[in-house]
């Protein structure tokens, strides 16, 4: 359904009606890509539904790219079944493409031209006339909180500012889907949070997000569904919440010893809690309530020099999953 905003909240130039069914939007059935003897994506199924904002989360070389690009017809499926927006990518590309917005991981602004004209340059490309294209990039630019940029080269701005320039493009034909690869890789907290903060106003509008990212803080903030992916395949799927739920416990205590010999340690903590992960710096120990650990610590002459209560995330179902960290990746 189409979520309208309310009267404080800055508009979106965005068309209403957006398309909502139970008929996902992007339904891949064992999608395959190969590249030569590599397969960068192994079988992957995933339904994605109109007005949801999806992720891909997994780390360098899970396969995320390559799936989003089979996902917006820049590339052919070696295998597999896709369907997207009810239409055939191998045969329907430039119609699908229309439909869709695109921010790839490289932004391929042209850092000579203004903001405002990378803008309207690209809205031509749809067929946009030149009127119509200089009010959009007008719309768009404001949206992104570049309205005071508009004049400016592109290789003026920060990276946060690019970014959010290639949302704008992205946004340029008025899409019912956007694609963003890594939308915020690279950027400063700050930067990363006024993003988001674009991105969920889009998803407000009922505009449906795709996303691919390797932080799962992103996936954690921005995403009502999403799979997790390692060496081209999916190894769970579901909400973040219902994923954390499902794959560990509640709390994690984090300890740490000053010491690179975690082993010992590791055999003293048998039995506390639910489950143990030597890490190379640290222990995860992960318990229903991580408040009650320490003291048992303490009764097992274990002296940590430092122990960090805190809620179980994804990068803790990815840790259980495959047994490496994101961030090591
Ligand atoms: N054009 C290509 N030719 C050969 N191998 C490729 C090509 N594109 C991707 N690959 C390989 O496919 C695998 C998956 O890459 P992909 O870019 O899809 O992963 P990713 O999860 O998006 O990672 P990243 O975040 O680093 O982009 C990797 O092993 C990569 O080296």
């Amino acid at each position: 359904m189409t979520a309208r905003p309310g009267p404080a909240e800055q508009t979106v130039p965005v068309s209403p009606g957006r398309p909502s069914s139970d008929t996902p939007l992007i339904d891949a059935r064992g999608l395959v890509k190969r590249f030569g003897d590599r397969i960068a994506v192994d079988g992957v199924d995933v339904a994605v539904h109109a007005g949801e904002a999806f992720g891909f989360l997994g780390p360098n070389g899970a396969g995320k790219t390559s799936t989003m690009r089979m996902i917006g017809c820049v590339s052919p499926p070696s295998g597999g079944e896709l369907t997207v927006l009810g239409m055939d990518p191998l045969r329907d590309g430039a119609a699908i493409r229309a439909r869709f917005g695109v921010c790839p991981q490289d932004d391929h602004l042209d850092p000579e031209l203004t903001t405002g004209d990378n803008l309207t340059t690209y809205a031509r490309y749809f067929g946009i006339s030149r009127r119509d294209a200089r009010r959009r990039a007008a719309e768009l630019l404001d949206f992104v909180q570049l309205g005071e940029r508009a004049g400016s080269k592109v290789s003026t701005l920060s990276g946060g500012m690019k970014r959010r320039l290639a949302i704008a493009r992205a946004l340029v034909n008025d899409p019912d889907v956007i694609l963003l690869d890594e939308p915020t890789t690279g950027l400063d907290p700050q930067a990363r949070h006024l993003v988001w903060d674009r991105l969920f106003r889009l998803k407000r509008r009922g505009v449906t997000l795709v996303v691919t990212t390797h932080y799962m803080d992103e996936a954690e903030q921005l995403c009502d569904r999403l799979v997790i992916m390692d060496a081209g395949k999916i190894v769970a799927e579901g909400s973040p919440p219902s994923l954390i739920e499902r794959y560990c416990t509640k709390d994690v205590v984090e300890l740490r010893f000053g010491d690179d010999a975690l082993e010992p340690y590791a055999d003293k903590l048998e039995g506390i809690g639910d489950r143990l992960e030597v890490l190379p710096d640290r222990i995860l120990l992960y318990a229903a309530d991580g408040d009650t650990v320490a003291p048992v610590l303490y009764g097992r002459d274990l002296a940590p020099s430092g122990v960090l209560v805190r809620r179980a995330g994804l990068e803790d179902v990815f840790l259980r999953l495959t047994g490496r960290t994101l961030v090591e990746d």
